[in-house]
Parts: C-alpha cells; structure tokens; sequence
C-alpha cells in the first residue's frame, strides 16, 4: 500500500485521548492573555518566537526540564473567561485538524490561584468546550470532547481531584489522571483516590512508564488498577527481541497485552523528554506489530510543535506507517475512549470507518 500523503492525513479522523489543555495554547493567545492580565514572565511577546522557545525549552531530555514551561501557560489560564477561551480554541484546533473525538487533560488544582475554586476551574472549561463543540459542528467539522481531571502526583490533592471528576462525570468528564513529575512519586503515594474511583465505577488513566520505568506500570496497573497507561513506552523494557525478530515478553508485557490495556504513546513529546530516540526507533511501530492496544497522541502540542496530524504523518514519513496502521490506532483509541459504549461504538461505525473507506483504506 502507498504511503498516505499529507491531505489524506490531514482528513484521515482522528481520536486523541492523551492531550493536556495547558499544553496546547496556541501562541498568539498565550501572548495576547499575558498582556490582557499583566502577566509579564514570558521570554518574549512575538507569537511566532514564542512558539520556537516553547519547543526548544522543551526539547531538553529531562521530563523534569520540560514540565518547567507549563509554568508560563497555567499562568494565563486562572480565570474563567481565559479557560473558557483556551478550552474553546482548543476544541476547535483539533476539530480542523481532523479530530473527531478528543480527551483533554488539565490540573484543576494549578487553575486556583485567582482565587477560582476548584469547580469554577472545571465549569469554565467544560464551558470552553461545548462553545468549541458547537463552532465546529457548524463549521462541518463536528468533533466530541471530553475532560480528564489530572492530580500532579507531587502534591496531596488526588483525592478531591478524583471526587471532583466522580461529581461531572455526567456533565463532560470522562476521567481521572495523574500526571507531573514521575521518579520520586510514585502512583501507589494516590491508592485512596483509586480505590475510590473504582468504587465508584470511575474511569482513570495514569502517566507511567515515561521517565521511569516498568516498576511504575506495575504498580499503575497491579496496585492502582489503571484503565490506560500514559505513554507507557518502557514497557519495551520487558519485551525481548531476538535478531530473527521474534519477540519474547515478560510477564508484564503479557499482562498489558492479554489485558488489552490501552498505551497512550506520544512520540514527539517522548523524543523532548528522553523517554525515545528518534521516530524512526520509537517503541510504539514494535507494539504495534505486537498488536499491543497502542494509540497515538499529541500530549502537548505546543511544547512540541505539533497536532494529531503531524504525529501521524511522521511515522508514516519516518517509520513507515500506512493509512491501515492509522486507521487502526483510531479504531484502538476508540475502544479504549472513557466514554459509554454505545457512544464509542457510533463513534467507529459511523464516523472513523466511513471516514477511512472514503480515503481508500
Ligand atoms: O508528558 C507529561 N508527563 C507528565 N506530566 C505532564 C506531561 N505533560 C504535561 N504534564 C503535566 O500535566 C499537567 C496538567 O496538564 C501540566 O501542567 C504538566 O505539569
Ligand atoms: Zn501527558
């Protein structure tokens, strides 16, 4: 089959489920907030060179590192009207790229120092989003969001946050997360906040297995009972590969793949953070020819540069990735989406399979 080009990318649909709103501003609006609020830390006001320091500052091998630039966006984002604003553009910059369904992921306790409480927070963003929702269903490029309430797993919060995300479970909120710096925090420091999501039948999802490695998945998933992994790239870690390229797994990576537990990989946000090489040598092309349930994601599109398209079209460009391979990751994330079944199932039959057929796939 030939490579897709980029227009079939770019039409191809799309779901992403691992995607962080306070990493997908676009530039002009981080400037234009800054300057509406007095804000006055960002490195510099050109949209455009801020777009590259975005990126560059990112790009530097330590998660730790990288997580240091979210500082300049949640600082724009502690009032309703500017998350209602950036929820918005966010819903309608995934909708033209293509993204017919989308589960963005935000900390509500980084929203709070305006002197928003935490349901403010969660109110003027799922307000942004309907708004967003309804812009692009008009505009004929109709797309369904849904939140993920992130806790950062260095503070104590997870428990209210998780309560938080059980509350608007009916009103936008598909799930829970946990996300900020992995070494030294480890998920099992949150069980309360699991254990009583699953109590209450709650869906979460749980950054592991980026910046550190298959002890995190473990405990992700044997510990805290996870839905999904966040990247979990390093399950690679118990994946063997011999040079006749037959692969031998350990018994996590059995368990992840028997379990068909859905991988949220990332690509250009891992190869920023260390966590992979290059595109080309990124572990998600071996799970996938592992039939692992791996799905591809932006993460942060403004720290990275990108959109669910150019994710796309890279591992077509750099690993060889066919129109089948991207159709099946969407069917995969689909699947795996925190949304009711029925919904997801309109969603595949409906949506991505027509979508696919009319492309040639
Ligand atoms: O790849 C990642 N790994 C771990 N944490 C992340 C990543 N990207 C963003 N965040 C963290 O999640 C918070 C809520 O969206 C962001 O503020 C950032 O600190
Ligand atoms: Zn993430």
């Amino acid at each position: 089959m030939a490579a897709p080009t980029a227009e079939v990318v770019r039409r191809a649909p799309k779901a992403l489920l691992h995607d962080h709103l306070d990493g997908g501003l676009r530039p002009a609006t981080v400037v234009e907030l800054a300057e509406a609020s007095g804000y006055d830390g960002l490195p510099t006001t050109d949209p455009a060179a801020l777009g590259t320091w975005f990126r560059d500052a990112a790009d530097s091998g330590s998660l730790v590192r990288y997580l240091e630039t979210f500082s300049h966006t949640v600082a724009v984002m502690q009032t309703e009207e500017q998350l209602t604003r950036v929820a918005r553009e966010c819903a309608l910059d995934l909708a033209a790229d293509g993204v017919v369904y989308a589960e963005s992921r935000f900390a509500p306790e980084l929203h709070i120092d305006g002197g928003l409480s935490l349901e403010q927070v969660v109110e003027a963003v799922l307000a942004g989003f309907r708004e967003g929702e309804a812009e692009a269903a008009a505009a004929g490029t109709p797309i369904r969001m849904r939140a993920l309430l992130t806790a950062m797993r260095h503070a104590a919060r997870s428990r209210e946050i998780a309560e938080l995300a059980v509350t608007y479970r009916d009103s936008g909120v598909g799930g829970f997360d946990i996300a900020g710096a992995e070494a030294g925090f480890p998920p099992t420091r949150h069980l309360d906040a699991f254990e009583y999501l699953r109590r209450e039948n709650a869906h979460f999802t749980i950054h592991a297995g980026e910046a550190f490695g298959l002890p995190s998945i473990w405990e992700a998933i044997q510990w805290c009972g996870a839905d999904r992994l966040g990247h979990g790239v390093r399950i690679v870690d118990d994946v063997q590969v011999g040079d006749d390229g037959v692969a031998v797994l350990g018994r996590l990576a059995d368990y992840v793949r028997d379990r068909r537990i859905p991988l949220e990989m990332c690509p250009s946000s891992n190869i920023q953070t260390g966590a992979a090489e290059s595109v080309a040598a990124h572990p998600i092309s071996l799970l996938k020819r592992l039939r692992f349930r791996v799905t591809v994601n932006t993460d942060n599109r403004l720290m990275s540069g990108t959109s669910m398209s150019r994710e796309m079209q890279l591992l077509v460009d750099e690993a060889g990735w066919t129109l089948e391979d991207l159709r099946w990751v969407t069917i995969n994330a689909m699947k795996s989406a925190f949304l009711p079944f029925d919904e997801r199932l309109e969603l595949i039959e409906h949506v991505v399979k027509p979508g696919y057929a009319a492309l040639g796939a």
